[in-house]
């Protein structure tokens, strides 16, 4: 479980989240979404670890967020260029200390599940499309089997038929694993067919207007997307977007 108590966050004289309480259960996922500098990618990166806290609390499971734990996804894949998709999945495990046979053989696991081939293996980043490289970014991040998967912005770049794909898979892929995820996003469709909870948040400082109940079925699929229920709950995003932006 990940809770935010009191939490509060500025850069030196500016304050870019207000007091803010939150609580996501194990295994839920949610999407923040949010005016343009709001402060989502700052609160994502408290609940890494990543930050400090100005005043309040972040934890996880009632500890203080550790890096094994959580697994971050940013928009740009993030893979060194020197190395395979082997290697470039690999690397997390190296970090942690984790190259026993076991360990390792989580790694052809992940590359089966983001749906890469084998032969994709031995290739190096620059041989992938785009839409390859954020597979393997994500294959990266679930090979070490998260608890917390947070994932910023990490479709954006791609068109919108391999985003919705994408979407897809990645809810398939939680149906499976059961990790708590955290989803940033600008697109009010990608955050409501993904979640089970919409966060909206305010513009600067940052703080969540309205938590929207998510209720669709899994699995998910292109139908749903034509559907007026759907329609009808982007709508209700969008509106208190546009009310928290104001
Ligand atoms: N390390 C930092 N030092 C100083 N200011 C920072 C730092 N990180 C973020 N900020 C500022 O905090 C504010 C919120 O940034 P953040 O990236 O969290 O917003 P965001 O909602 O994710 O934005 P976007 O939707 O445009 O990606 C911005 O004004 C940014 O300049």
């Amino acid at each position: 479980m990940i809770q935010l108590s009191a939490v509060t966050k500025s850069f030196a004289e500016q304050q870019v989240i207000a007091a803010t309480d939150l609580t996501i259960e194990r295994g839920e996922f949610v999407s923040l979404v949010g005016p343009s500098g709001c402060g989502k990618s700052t609160l994502l990166r408290l609940i890494a670890g990543l930050e400090t806290a100005t005043s309040g609390e972040v934890t996880i499971n009632q500890h203080v967020p550790a890096n094994a734990e959580t697994a971050f996804v940013f928009q740009d894949p993030t893979l060194l260029p020197w190395r395979t998709t082997y290697d470039n999945i690999r690397l997390p495990l190296e970090l942690l200390g984790r190259t026993g046979a076991e360990p390792l053989a989580k790694i052809p696991a992940a590359i089966d599940l983001v749906g890469l081939r084998h032969e994709d293996a031995r290739k190096l980043p620059r041989m992938l499309s785009g839409g390859m490289r954020m597979r393997v970014s994500l294959a990266r991040a679930l090979v070490t089997d998260p608890q917390v998967l947070l994932l910023d912005e990490p479709f954006a770049a791609l068109d919108d038929i391999l985003r919705q794909q994408l979407n897809e898979e990645l809810l398939a892929i939680w149906g499976q694993r059961k990790w708590t995820g955290v989803f940033i996003t600008h697109n009010v469709a990608e955050a409501v067919f993904l979640s089970q909870r919409v966060l909206v948040m305010s513009a600067r400082p940052g703080q969540i207007v309205a938590d929207v109940p998510i209720q669709f079925d899994l699995p998910r699929g292109a139908e749903l997307r034509a559907s007026g229920a759907f329609a009808a709950q982007c709508g209700v995003v969008s509106h208190h977007l546009r009310q928290g932006a104001a």
